[in-house]
C-alpha cells in the first residue's frame, strides 16, 4: 500500500523543494514525466497522469504478452557529477550546462535491442548533500542503478562507493544490475581517478563499469544499452526458469490413470 502512494509523497517533496529553490533562483527541474519515444519527441507532465504507483517494485512483468518489458533505472551519484546530462545525452542527445537538480526528473525511453525492446523509466535524482536523505526512496523499487561518479574528483568516486553500501542495505545481492559509471573523460588532463581504480572497484564489487563524456557523447548510449541488455537476459532467463517450473508442474499433474498406463 505505502509502495502506491509513494510517488505522490515524492512529487509533494519534489515541489516543495521546487517552491524553496525558486524564491533563491535554481534550476527547477520537477520530477515529471519526460517520455522519449525513439523519435525523441519529448513531453512533460505530473507523475500521476502516468499511473506512477506502476512504477514502484522491483518485479516488472511485461504488461501484455507483446508488450516490451518496463524497468526502473535510477541514476546516482554526487552533485554535479553529470548525471542529469548523461540522461539528457541519453534521451535526447543533448548537452547543456544544468542547473543541479531538485528532487528528481524523470524520463522515459524505449530500447530497441533488435530482437526485443523494453522501457527504461530513468530516474534522475539530486546529487547534492541536502538531498541525500530522501534519495534512497527514490531507489526503492529500481531494476538498475548508475553509479556515476566525475573522474576529475575523487571524492565523488569515494561517494558512490558510500552510495554501493546504501544500495547493499536495500537490495539483496545481485538482485539489481549497477553500472560504475565514471563521467566527464573528456576533462582527461584533470583526472583524479584512474580508469584501473574504477574498474578494479567495479570488478571486487561485481559491478557493470564504463567511463563517459556526455559532453562528446563518448560511450553514452553504451552505458545504457548495456544495462537495458543485462535487464533483459536476467528476465529472459527468469521466464525460462519459470516455463520450466511449470512443465515440471504439469508432469507432476497428469492423472493418476494415465500415469499408470505410461508406467506399464
Ligand atoms: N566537461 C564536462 N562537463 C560535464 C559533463 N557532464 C556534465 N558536465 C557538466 O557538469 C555540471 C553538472 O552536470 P549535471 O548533469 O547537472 O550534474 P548532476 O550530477 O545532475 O548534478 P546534481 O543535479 O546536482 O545532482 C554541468 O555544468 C554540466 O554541463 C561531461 O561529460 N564533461
Amino acid at each position: 500500500m505505502h509502495l502506491a502512494l509513494r510517488p505522490a509523497c515524492l512529487w509533494r517533496e519534489a515541489k516543495f523543494s521546487q517552491a524553496r529553490r525558486r524564491e533563491k533562483g535554481d534550476r527547477e527541474l520537477p520530477c515529471g514525466t519526460q517520455n522519449a519515444q525513439q523519435s525523441g519527441s519529448l513531453e512533460v507532465s505530473r507523475p500521476g497522469e502516468h499511473g506512477m504507483a506502476q512504477v514502484a517494485g522491483a518485479s516488472r512483468p511485461r504488461a501484455a504478452p507483446g508488450q516490451p518489458f518496463v524497468f526502473k533505472l535510477v541514476l546516482l551519484g554526487s552533485g554535479s557529477v553529470g548525471k542529469s546530462s548523461l540522461a539528457l545525452r541519453y534521451v535526447k542527445n543533448d548537452f547543456r550546462s544544468t542547473l543541479p537538480t531538485v528532487g528528481c526528473a524523470f524520463f522515459t525511453k524505449v530500447v530497441d535491442l533488435g530482437a526485443a525492446s523494453l522501457k527504461l523509466e530513468i530516474w534522475d535524482t539530486a546529487g547534492q548533500e541536502k538531498y541525500h536523505s530522501v534519495c534512497h526512496l527514490y531507489f526503492r523499487g529500481a531494476n538498475a542503478v548508475l553509479l556515476v561518479y566525475d573522474i576529475t574528483r575523487k571524492d565523488s568516486f569515494d561517494m558512490a562507493q558510500q552510495w554501493l553500501k546504501d544500495l547493499e542495505k536495500e537490495f539483496h545481492p545481485g538482485e539489481i544490475v549497477v553500472m560504475l559509471v565514471g563521467n566527464k573523460t573528456d576533462l582527461g588532463e584533470e583526472r583524479e581517478v584512474t580508469i584501473e581504480e574504477g574498474k578494479e572497484f567495479a570488478e571486487s564489487k561485481r559491478l557493470l563499469f564504463m567511463e563517459t563524456s556526455a559532453r562528446l557523447n563518448h560511450q553514452v548510449t553504451e552505458v545504457f544499452s548495456a544495462v537495458a541488455r543485462e535487464l533483459l537476459q536476467r528476465e529472459e532467463r527468469k521466464e525460462g526458469q519459470t516455463q520450466r517450473r511449470d512443465a515440471r508442474l504439469a508432469l507432476n499433474e497428469r492423472p493418476a490413470g494415465q500415469a499408470k498406463c505410461c508406467a506399464r
